[in-house]
């Protein structure tokens, strides 16, 4: 089989894989002018979407229908978008696999990384990342499957926001072109502005890091600090993540564009965003634990925060934004002490990549 269209003849519907929070809203989008299918993997989240046309609350186009049988969807598309978490990707690539060829297209909108260790070991074992053990998205499905014409879709795209039809633009990134027309083709509306980049990896980074700063500047906004220290942050987040991209295979142009400073200044602004809540909240006195045990949707920051700093082991690179981060995340140091500590740290160049 070629990567042509396996059965041109035949009307083929669009996959979405994860009806969480983003899946949702990017499978209502799709369905305003495709026929939609999605993936849940429990039972009773298909038989909700199938009968009430609601996926744990959230509202469906009633003309979406719903499978738990991830060798349905896969026959039934060639396009297929997933929507899950970095925490249950590898599983899902797995899951997919045998029912993947060459002619499927996947885009992906997970912000966030996997970790490819030796068997038996975890990250806290580890503490030492090399690039190679560390994953984005696309590359979990190369790794996973034999699909070619990856994607992935990044942007400021607060899921709220989006579902009520306001006004926002994504971009979609892949080394094909054909990948970029075909979701700007599905996706573009007059209030859906879809740009293209074939630098995938940038893109994909440009969605991760910036959670690290979205963290951040939720935790300068619960300490009640204004504007003045949120631009400091945005300004010197964005400079670590050109030179924590860069390190990872990156370009310089994806983080200064609508996936890196775009959604930086999105997700640092809004109590809509998951990673600004976690840094608001510790700010405000609460725990790691205490926050993860009533978050019901994930914030893949605080994963990322630890996996870069494994990275950081092995490269010849300081992201003081990151690393004391890391330190109030998993080694109780006070979010003071870390805006002390930055605040004395010796950044003297203002912009040193271009
Ligand atoms: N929400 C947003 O505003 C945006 C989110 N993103 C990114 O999108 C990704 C998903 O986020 P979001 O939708 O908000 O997350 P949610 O927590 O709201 O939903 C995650 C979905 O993935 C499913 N899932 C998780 N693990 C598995 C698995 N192993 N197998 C099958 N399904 C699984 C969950 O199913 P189940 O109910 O069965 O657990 C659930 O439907 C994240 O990487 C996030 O950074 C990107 C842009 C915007
Ligand atoms: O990436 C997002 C918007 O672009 C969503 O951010 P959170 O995961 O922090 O909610």
């Amino acid at each position: 089989m070629d990567m042509a269209s396996k059965n041109s003849s035949k009307i083929k519907q669009i996959g979405v894989v994860g009806i969480g929070s983003f899946g949702a809203t990017i499978a209502n989008m799709l369905a305003e002018k495709n026929q939609v299918i999605v993936y849940a993997r429990k039972s009773e989240v298909v038989d909700e979407i199938n009968s009430q046309h609601q996926a744990q609350g959230r509202t469906l186009n009633p003309l979406i229908k719903a499978t738990d049988d991830p060798e349905e969807i896969c026959e039934a598309c060639e396009v297929l978008f997933f929507m899950v978490p970095s925490s249950g990707f590898q599983e899902v690539a797995r899951k997919f696999a045998p029912f993947l060829h060459p002619y499927h297209l996947i885009i992906h909108g997970t912000k966030g990384l996997c970790i490819n260790l030796p068997f038996g070991q975890t990250l806290d074992t580890m503490k030492r990342l090399r690039r190679g053990q560390l994953l984005t998205m696309s590359e979990v499905i190369q790794q996973e499957t034999v699909a070619v014409r990856v994607g992935c879709l990044a942007g400021p795209n607060l899921s709220l926001e989006l579902s009520q039809g306001q006004p926002a633009a994504t971009v979609i990134a892949s080394k094909f072109n054909e990948v970029i027309l075909e979701g700007q083709r599905l996706l573009r509306s007059d209030r859906f502005q879809v740009y293209g980049n074939s630098d995938i990896i940038g893109v994909e980074l440009s969605g991760v890091l910036k959670n690290i700063i979205a963290i951040a500047a939720g935790a300068l906004a619960g300490l009640g600090l204004g504007e003045n220290a949120k631009g400091l942050l945005i300004s010197r987040g964005m400079v670590e993540m050109v030179h924590l991209s860069n390190a990872l295979g990156g370009s310089v142009k994806s983080v200064i564009g609508l996936a890196g400073i775009g959604d930086l200044v999105a997700t640092c602004n809004s109590e809509n965003s998951r990673n600004f809540t976690v840094g608001y909240r510790l700010a405000k006195g609460e725990t790691l634990e205490q926050i993860q045990a009533d978050m019901e949707e994930v914030a893949e920051g605080i994963n990322t925060v630890k996996i870069i700093k494994a990275f950081l082991e092995t490269a010849d690179l300081r992201a003081p934004i990151t690393e004391n981060l890391y330190r109030v995340l998993f080694e109780d140091l006070e979010i003071e002490e870390a805006l002390q500590f930055l605040m004395k740290y010796p950044f003297n160049v203002d912009v040193n990549f271009v």
